[in-house]
């Protein structure tokens, strides 16, 4: 869907995004992960030609975005950043069908949008439809970012930091309607952050930068496996890198094909071996039963197989 293909950018003498090649597969979640100052953004922005490339080209569907009518290929592409961005003076709805507007849809076919994307990023339209930006909460408001994103229904989103203002509890909230959205509509998503939880919370794919090169990219799992990069492991903590290798892999998977006990805490389905430990960790069980789920035919996972996964 997008490939980078040997991309830099220098501003002066210096390149803040640095021969980077990389594809972001149809339909994922790919997840720019980086420091502050990363080149991240820049990165991002050269898909919808907010930045040209100083060398290198940039394909989106197979087509380089330099031959795109900037506006037109804008239209085609959602875009969600961190300040939101909602015009002041317009309300809900007129905001969300910014881009239908500007392609021509009749009124009644933009209204029937609005009513949808506001119930499908969990807002209730009759509430909503009508109120100002400034009369909503900032993870109200970057619901809204995202609905009037999807608003045409393009294809691609690029999502740059947008839930970096908000409180943590609202930022889970918002990152698990971020993955039912994906789920239910099979969108391309380009999402930037610097939050090494977030990231793996989010990434079907992971692309970690520093410097501007592209240090590591591959299935979280991959890229957190044993002896991954060093900036990898700066980014994600030498003492924590274990943790977070848990939350990349399955817990099914480990399960003895033994008979779970009665009393013993279940393990939701499609959890993580980071999810088995915090209930292990939470219940004092050195043991959990694990549901039959897709492809595992479910059991007993122990503690001593967890320790030896981590
Ligand atoms: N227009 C510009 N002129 C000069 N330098 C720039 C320009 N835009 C970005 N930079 C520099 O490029 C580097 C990368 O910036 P970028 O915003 O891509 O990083 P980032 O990883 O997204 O950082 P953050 O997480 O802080 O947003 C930074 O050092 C920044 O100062």
């Amino acid at each position: 869907m997008i490939r980078f293909e040997g991309v830099s950018r220098r501003y002066g003498d210096r390149a803040v995004v640095d021969r980077v090649t990389l594809e972001v597969p149809t339909g994922s979640i790919c997840v720019l992960l980086g420091e502050s100052g990363s080149g991240k953004s820049t990165l991002m922005r050269m898909v919808n030609r907010l930045v040209e490339p100083s060398a290198g080209r940039v394909l989106v569907s197979g087509r380089d975005v330099a031959q795109a009518e900037p506006e037109a290929l804008r239209r085609g592409i959602g875009y969600v950043i961190q300040s939101v961005g909602l015009f002041p003076h317009w309300r809900v709805a007129e905001n969300i069908a910014t881009v239908p507007r500007l392609l021509g849809w009749a009124p009644e076919r933009a209204a029937a949008r609005v009513d949808e994307l506001l119930a499908l990023v969990g807002l209730e339209p009759e509430r909503f439809r009508a109120r100002f930006p400034h009369e909503l909460s900032g993870g109200q408001a970057q619901r809204v970012g995202l609905a009037r994103a999807l608003a045409a229904d393009p294809p691609l989103l690029l999502m740059d930091e947008p839930f970096s203002a908000l409180d943590p509890g609202t930022r889970r909230d918002l990152q698990a309607e971020l993955r039912r959205i994906h789920a239910s509509t099979g969108k391309t998503i380009l999402f930037v952050t610097h939050d090494v939880e977030e990231a793996l919370a989010l990434a079907d794919h992971l692309a970690v930068l520093e410097e501007g090169r592209l240090a590591a990219h591959g299935r979280p799992a991959r890229v957190l496996e044993d002896g991954s990069d060093r900036s990898v492991r700066r980014l994600f903590g030498e003492e924590s890198l274990a943790f977070h290798r848990l939350g990349t892999l399955p817990a099914a998977r480990l399960a003895r094909d033994e008979d779970a006990e009665d009393g013993l805490p279940v393990l939701p389905a499609a959890a993580s071996l980071k999810q088995a430990l915090m209930l292990m960790l939470e219940q004092g069980a050195d043991r959990l039963a694990v549901p039959a789920e897709a492809g595992f035919p479910g059991g007993t996972l122990h503690w001593a197989d967890l320790v030896r996964a981590a």
